[in-house]
């Protein structure tokens, strides 16, 4: 017997097996939901649908959700949007996807939908009626409504879902969250800067109050959602589909599948295309007592994410600087996260006398920490 998987792939080559409505193609025809929770290998999925799938002949709605994950857009900072020490401490990872616009926090309580279609039958707007005549239908005193941003909030001001989408030169598509039950406390806790004195071009998140659909419509179960929002699919795009499971780790269904979810995990790609940027920032220093305080001056530029330049201006009284200009050497070069550099640095903490040493230690430290 065919698996889900292989079924959905000879679909998604073009197979016949989908209801009647799916070959007069308005945009729609098929409604996949993934079996992962990885957001590489769900976003690799996506990318996977977008290259391989003849989207002039039938569009695709993929509902997909990760274990907890920060996704931020393609053109962003991650140091800038996100707390990267909470973050590594609480085994949260950082994606990078492909479209643009702001950072959002998954979990399991976040529900993705991408809506995959030709160029020309393009439409965000669309797409999001399918959502909010969705809830709609299964709640109606629910008060949502989609914004000129592609939001979508709930009683006016509450965000319940953000977008992004993505146009090549004959496909799009566009992803949408929608919070159901995601920890809106980890959400806060990770939706933070790191690091201080960040100027850059990125592109900035836009923050909203959010909220879970879970507060405002109490007995909202998965099951109900997931099958509310592909029967309003279907009837928006007069698609007949019925959801077919898919595994996006299942490399004979999807070959090479594998190797862009490598690739959207790689460093290269999550934090070495960060657009170029610099720090500016006062670093407090204390002796190991903590008696003794001063400050000094760090200015770095940062390429692909990696430091380019680092400049550590520290009162004479405090370091002679040689050792300070030697610390500024170690770091250039070196990728800009904090755990890294803390490497990097050790080397220089070799003896000099005990007090020396509490200070080159305290200013590595305020240095490092800078760096998320
Ligand atoms: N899963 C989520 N769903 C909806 N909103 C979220 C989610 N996670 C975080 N947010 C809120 O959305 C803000 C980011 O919104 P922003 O508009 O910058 O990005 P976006 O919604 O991904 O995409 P776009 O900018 O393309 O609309 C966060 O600061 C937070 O307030």
């Amino acid at each position: 017997m065919m698996s889900h998987t292989r079924r959905a792939w000879s679909l998604l080559r073009g197979g016949s097996g989908v209801g009647s409505g799916s070959s007069s193609c308005d945009g729609g025809g098929l409604v996949l939901r993934s079996r992962s929770t990885d957001v590489y290998q769900n976003l690799a999925l996506e990318d996977w649908i977008d290259a391989n799938v003849d989207l002039e002949r039938r569009g695709v709605l993929l509902l997909w959700r990760n274990r907890p994950a920060v996704v931020i857009g393609r053109h962003q900072n991650p140091w800038a949007e996100c707390d990267l020490a909470a973050m590594r401490r609480a085994g949260i990872p950082l994606a990078r996807r492909r479209s643009g616009g702001g950072t959002v926090f998954h979990d399991l309580g976040n529900l993705n939908l991408t809506f995959f279609a030709s160029k020309k039958a393009y439409d965000r707007q669309r797409n999001l009626k399918v959502i909010t005549d969705a809830l709609r239908r299964i709640r109606p005193g629910l008060q949502v409504h989609a914004t000129d941003r592609f939001d979508i909030l709930l009683n006016g001001h509450l965000k319940i879902s953000g977008s992004a989408s993505r146009l090549s030169r004959k496909s799009s598509y566009h992803h949408c969250t929608l919070l159901h039950s995601a920890d809106r406390s980890a959400l806060a806790a990770v939706l933070r800067p790191s690091c201080p004195g960040i100027h850059s071009n990125a592109t900035p998140s836009v923050p909203s109050p959010v909220a879970n659909l879970l507060d405002h419509a109490p007995s909202l179960q998965w099951e109900e959602l997931l099958d509310a929002l592909a029967n309003q699919y279907n009837a928006e795009f007069s698609s007949g589909a019925t959801a077919t499971l898919v595994d996006p780790a299942d490399e004979s269904a999807f070959p090479g599948l594998g190797r862009v979810a490598a690739e959207l995990r790689d460093w290269n790609w999550t934090f070495g295309k960060t657009p170029k940027f610099s720090v500016q920032t006062v670093l407090h220093l204390t002796d190991d007592h903590s008696r003794a305080r001063s400050s000094a001056q760090l200015h770095m530029e940062v390429k692909n994410g990696v430091i380019d330049s680092c400049q550590l201006d520290v009162p004479a009284d405090w370091l002679p600087p040689r050792l300070s200009g030697e610390l500024s050497g170690v770091l250039v070069g070196e990728r800009f996260c904090g755990h890294r550099a803390a490497a990097a640095v050790t080397a220089l903490l070799r003896p000099e006398s005990g007090e020396l040493r509490h200070r080159l230690r305290s200013l590595c430290d305020a240095v490092v920490s800078v760096m998320g």
